[in-house]
């Protein structure tokens, strides 16, 4: 496999009872890339996402993260070597402030570390907090409640307190899920930003936002991988062709 992969499965499998939701899969992600995660409903991507993030265990196969193997490493123990991860599912504290969220973010982040809770250093948090919202385009939100923001906003805190454990992988579900025309533009653009500092995987529905985004795309089907290139390779692809083939064009 490539030696630029910041993330590599080696014949990933993982199976539900007897069924079997991964077979095989042996992809390296580049670093520095936006790569997606596509396929057509049941295809395995959301099990994928989970095995990148450390949140399920392969049954069989192996996960490297720089060179390191990370296989049955617990959730907790994927962020400290720097893969961060944000869902679909609002993972915010509703009645804190953004800069609150952000700031709680970085307190579990630093706390490990042994950093003193002093009163400066709650400063420094701050500041910090404050950039990361800038980063996500939040600045003006900084001392509303999480649940007065708006969707995409509140999807864009989920990111900035994602990015308080200063990832080197952001891994991102369906980022755009859910969100109005305008929304999805702002999104996209954040998401072109990440990438200029860290690598970052989607894994995402819609074909023709993942088409005009992505560096690198990883395509899926029935569990295994089907195909892996640029947009124009994935576009190119007959096997890729006729798998989305009446699946509509989103
Ligand atoms: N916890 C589970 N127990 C049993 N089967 C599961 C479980 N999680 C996923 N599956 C099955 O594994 C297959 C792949 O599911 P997965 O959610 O990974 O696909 P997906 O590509 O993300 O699909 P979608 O686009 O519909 O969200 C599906 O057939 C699903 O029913």
């Amino acid at each position: 496999m490539s030696a630029e992969a910041i993330i590599e499965t080696r014949g990933v499998c993982k199976r539900f009872s007897g069924f079997t939701a991964l077979k095989e899969v042996s992809v390296g992600i580049q670093a520095g890339t936006l790569t997606s995660i596509i396929g057509p409903n049941g295809a395995g991507k959301s099990t994928f996402f989970n095995v990148l993030s450390g949140a399920l265990e392969p049954s069989e196969g192996q996960i490297f993260f720089m060179g390191r193997d990370i296989t049955g490493l617990r959730p907790h123990e994927f962020a400290h070597v720097g893969i961060a991860k944000s869902f679909q599912i609002t993972n915010l504290f509703p009645n804190f402030t953004a800069l609150e969220n952000v700031r709680i973010g970085l307190q579990a982040h630093v706390s490990r570390y042994g950093l003193w809770r002093r009163r400066s250093a709650l400063q420094g948090l701050d500041e910090e907090a404050a950039l990361l919202l800038k980063t996500v385009g939040l600045a003006d939100r900084a001392r509303h409640l999480a649940r007065e923001l708006a969707h995409g906003q509140q999807r864009a805190l989920e990111i900035a307190v994602a990015l308080a454990a200063k990832p080197k992988l952001l891994l991102m579900d369906e980022p755009t899920a859910g969100m109005s025309p305008e929304e999805t533009k702002v999104m996209m653009d954040l998401i072109r930003k990440l990438v200029e500092q860290r690598t970052v995987v989607l894994v995402e529905h819609k074909m023709k936002l993942v088409m005009g985004i992505s560096e690198r795309i990883v395509v899926l089907h029935n569990g295994e991988l089907i195909a892996e290139g640029t947009p124009d390779d994935i576009r190119a692809n007959d096997l890729v062709k006729r798998v989305y083939l009446g699946q509509g064009t989103h």
